[in-house]
């Protein structure tokens, strides 16, 4: 019986899903991949209809008894190109926000950003991700995935979340994990998904090559964003930075207990 797992449809994470599809033993190890975007894909995990996904960090804090497969992330080491929010005013002057729909960890990202950098508390509202049409609604507008690394800024105040969170706290970011419940997830499974980003990692150019053409931009924007602006890996220094996420989530009031303690699986069980 095959397991199915959903991960994002963007750029950022095609490295570590084509194994899946591209090659011999990917399509053999009865595992299906169905794409969504994070905040769907948090539904579809605490409903069951898949096993694991690749969401959004915060959907760890957010919903208790989750384990966090090893190895893995979407993070950055600084800037991140493809999380922006963009604002018609200065920071400072900026009083509403429309937050990306698809986003629940930039969403956090960004209201943590905003009180403790910035001290803004601006209203929030949530609008499906189209910048023109977000600020018709708001001052400034919150993006991700492939429409935050193509939106067009010009004219616009821009904070990239990536580099805004290493300028406060000194770390990395990590925007998502592989997340699912430690009884449906099996040491095969784990090391699936190791194999696939080992593969994938030896892909980058022609997943360039095919990405520039499927999002209408430059090869060059695609190859900079996957070799020199993701980081795939999943560290002791990416995990403090997720402490270090929730215990700030916690303090600006996004969550309602104290974040649990991180539980990584193992792939030797
Ligand atoms: C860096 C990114 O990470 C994403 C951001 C997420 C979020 O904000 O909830 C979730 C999954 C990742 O795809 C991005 O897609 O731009």
């Amino acid at each position: 019986m095959s397991v199915v797992i959903g991960s994002v449809p963007y750029l950022n994470e095609k490295p570590l899903t084509r194994w899946f599809t591209h090659t011999e033993e990917g399509r053999a190890s009865g595992i299906e991949v169905v794409y969504a975007v994070p905040s769907q894909l948090a539904v579809m995990l605490k409903s069951g209809e898949i096993a694991a996904a690749l969401v959004s960090s915060f959907e760890y804090f957010r919903t208790p008894g989750y384990g966090i497969l090893p190895g893995v992330s979407i993070s950055s080491q600084d800037e991140i190109l493809a999380v922006r929010a963009f604002s018609r005013l200065p920071w400072k002057l900026t009083t509403s926000v429309a937050l990306d729909t698809s986003s629940l960890t930039s969403v956090a990202l960004l209201k943590i950003l905003l009180a403790e950098q910035h001290h803004i508390y601006p209203s929030y509202l949530h609008h499906a991700p189209d910048l023109p049409a977000m600020l018709e609604v708001a001052d400034a507008a919150l993006l991700i995935g492939d429409k935050g690394m193509l939106a067009n800024n010009e004219g616009l105040f821009t904070l990239d979340l990536g580099e805004a969170w290493r300028k406060l706290t000194g770390l990395p970011f990590v925007f998502a994990i592989w997340l699912g419940d430690p009884d449906r997830v099996t040491p095969d499974l784990i090391r699936a998904l190791k194999t696939a980003k080992a593969w994938g990692l030896t892909q980058l150019d022609l997943i360039a090559e095919e990405q520039a053409e499927v999002l209408n931009c430059p090869k060059s924007l695609c190859l900079r964003y996957l070799t020199e602006i993701m980081d795939y890996d999943l560290g002791e220094d990416h995990l403090a930075a997720l402490e270090e996420f929730g215990l700030r989530a916690r303090r600006v009031g996004l969550l309602d207990q104290a974040p649990a303690p991180l539980h990584v699986l193992s792939s030797r069980r």
